[in-house]
């Protein structure tokens, strides 16, 4: 069964855990911290130069931090190509860390024995700087994963005034003021158009403020060994590994895969069909809609190519606890997944009878919509040990899985990891970023924007499509996966063809 493995580019880290991955690359590694500096600035510069006009002028706002380090290797190289350079240390220059400091001489020395290059200005306080200095881009250099608090002083005041300015903001690591875990701002934060991440994606660009804030993210490597980055625990979701992999080419109808759709009451037949017509134009071998029996005049007009198992009596128009028996037997019939949910409304009696189907149901199921309802009315839940779980809730489901209401996407992303360990489940976490959470404590998180897809509808489509590609032999996680990036890829073609285009869930059928 084909899972996700995330190639090292895609690493996200805490602050805390890209510290740690630096000091063991020092510490066991022997590799100097200043050589890190000097990889990171180097590769933020290569990608820089191919940007910038040339020759232009640009403002490296630093701190005293190794962030500030960052800029001034960035800053060296551009002033070897002809570029002016106005450094602005907002903490002075007498308390850098050490390997800035290094770097701060460095550049006053290559200056110093080369007047042919760009011109170097030095400027040791906000106060000094001439708030009218005409420059064509920011190095925010400033404050990166060493943030503590809330932003002080005179970094408040480069902030506010850069964010005011129209210049492009190009930000080492991560931009002054986000938190690099929560993604928060803290107090005030500077508005990047671009962030250089190094050695690992850093958490806080993917969540809460963060997209808006660090702009296009570039992550560039570092001599981390590999190993050491196993201490982290999420990634970021992308084609290059999720579809790496082919699908198996399957030989029967059955083998390219069964989906059986448990959904829909009356009034709510629209989501069951979206689901099962979603399922269904990803090619697999067959969906079969199980229904009450009561609305299958609906399907049969609507959906001529799905197989329809009606369930109960004529006069039968939502499930209801004495049809669970015959559910069980329906969806046994043949080896495949079950969605359920979709439309299924919440009648006592349904919710009773979705409850006795979770608890006695060995098969793999993906629960959405009303049916994670059913499950959160339980006291207490677990699924059966021999069956796989996908559960794919919005914020609202969500919290009431969990009893509480979640804080922020930083919770979430800690909510999701927690729940779906130990309730040893794959979680869908509907937002944005989507979070996507297996039984080993791992999340992969999606770094486009899904806010698109937050109107009705689509959470049918979402699901219809998981199901379809976790009935080819995927693993749960990568079904997830494709099923997201297929969104992704449906909207990117939509968008080029109209950039305003107001999106529907048939589009993405
Ligand atoms: N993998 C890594 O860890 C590497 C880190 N590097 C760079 O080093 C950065 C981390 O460097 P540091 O740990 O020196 O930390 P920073 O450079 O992010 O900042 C630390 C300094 O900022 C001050 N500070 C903290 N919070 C503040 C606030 N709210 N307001 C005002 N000042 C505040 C602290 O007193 C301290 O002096 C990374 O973000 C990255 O840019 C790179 O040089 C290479 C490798
Ligand atoms: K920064």
């Amino acid at each position: 069964m084909s899972s996700l493995i995330a190639p090292h580019s895609f690493y996200i880290s805490t602050s805390q855990e890209s510290q740690d991955i630096d000091a063991r690359t020092i510490q066991e590694f022997g590799i100097e911290s200043f050589t890190l500096m000097e990889v990171a600035g180097y590769s933020a510069f290569r990608d820089l130069i191919q940007r910038l006009q040339p020759k232009s002028h640009g403002l490296f706002f630093c701190g005293k931090g190794n962030n500030a380090g960052d800029a001034l290797v960035v800053a060296r190289y551009l002033l070897q190509h002809g570029f002016d350079i106005t450094a602005v240390f907002i903490s002075g220059t007498d308390d850098l860390s050490e390997d800035t400091r290094k770097n701060f001489q460095l550049l006053k020395r290559i200056k110093e024995a080369n007047s042919s290059i760009g011109s170097l200005t030095i400027i040791s306080s906000w106060n000094e700087f001439d708030l009218h200095t005409e420059a064509d881009f920011v190095i925010d250099g400033m404050l990166g994963t060493g943030l503590d608090s809330e932003v002080r002083g005179d970094y408040n005041k480069a902030i506010t005034w850069s964010n005011k300015e129209e210049l492009p903001v190009y930000a080492m690591d991560i931009p002054t003021g986000l938190h690099g875990d929560t993604g928060k701002v803290m107090g005030n934060a500077i508005s990047a158009d671009l962030t250089y991440s190094f050695g690992t994606l850093k958490q806080g660009l993917y969540l809460n403020d963060g997209p808006g804030k660090a702009g296009e993210v570039i992550y560039c490597e570092l001599p981390f060994p590999n190993h050491l980055k196993d201490i982290c625990s999420a990634y970021l979701l992308d084609d290059q590994y999720v579809l790496a992999e082919p699908d198996r080419s399957p030989r029967h109808k059955y083998e390219a895969g069964v989906l059986y759709v448990v959904a829909g009451s009356e009034g709510l037949t629209g989501a069951a069909m979206l689901a099962a017509q979603s399922a269904w134009a990803e090619g697999i071998g067959a969906v079969i809609l199980v229904c009450p029996h009561g609305n299958l005049p609906i399907y049969e007009k609507a959906l001529p190519q799905i197989i329809k198992k009606p369930i109960g009596e004529r006069d039968d128009y939502f499930f209801k606890e004495e049809h669970t028996e015959e559910v069980i037997a329906t969806i046994s019939e043949k080896k495949g997944k079950v969605l359920i949910g979709p439309g299924l409304g919440r009648n006592d009696s349904t919710i009773g009878f979705v409850q006795q189907l979770l608890e006695t149901n060995e098969g793999d199921m993906l629960l959405d919509a009303d049916g994670l309802w059913c499950l959160a009315q339980l006291k207490e839940w677990n699924k059966p040990k021999a069956s796989t779980w996908i559960l794919t809730p919005h914020p609202g489901e969500l919290s009431n899985l969990l009893g509480r209401s979640i804080e922020d996407d930083h919770d979430r992303l800690e909510s999701v990891k927690t729940l779906s360990t130990e309730k040893n489940v794959n979680i869908l976490s509907k937002g944005y970023p989507v979070i996507l959470g297996t039984p080993e404590a791992k999340a992969y998180l999606t770094s486009y924007d899904t806010r698109k897809f937050s109107r009705a509808g689509f959470g049918d489509v979402l699901a219809g499509k998981i199901g379809a590609f976790w009935s080819r032999d995927n693993s749960a996680a990568k079904s997830s996966a494709l099923a997201l990036l297929k969104g992704k890829h449906i909207l990117e073609n939509l968008l080029k063809a109209d950039s305003s285009r107001i999106v529907e869930p048939k589009d993405f059928i």
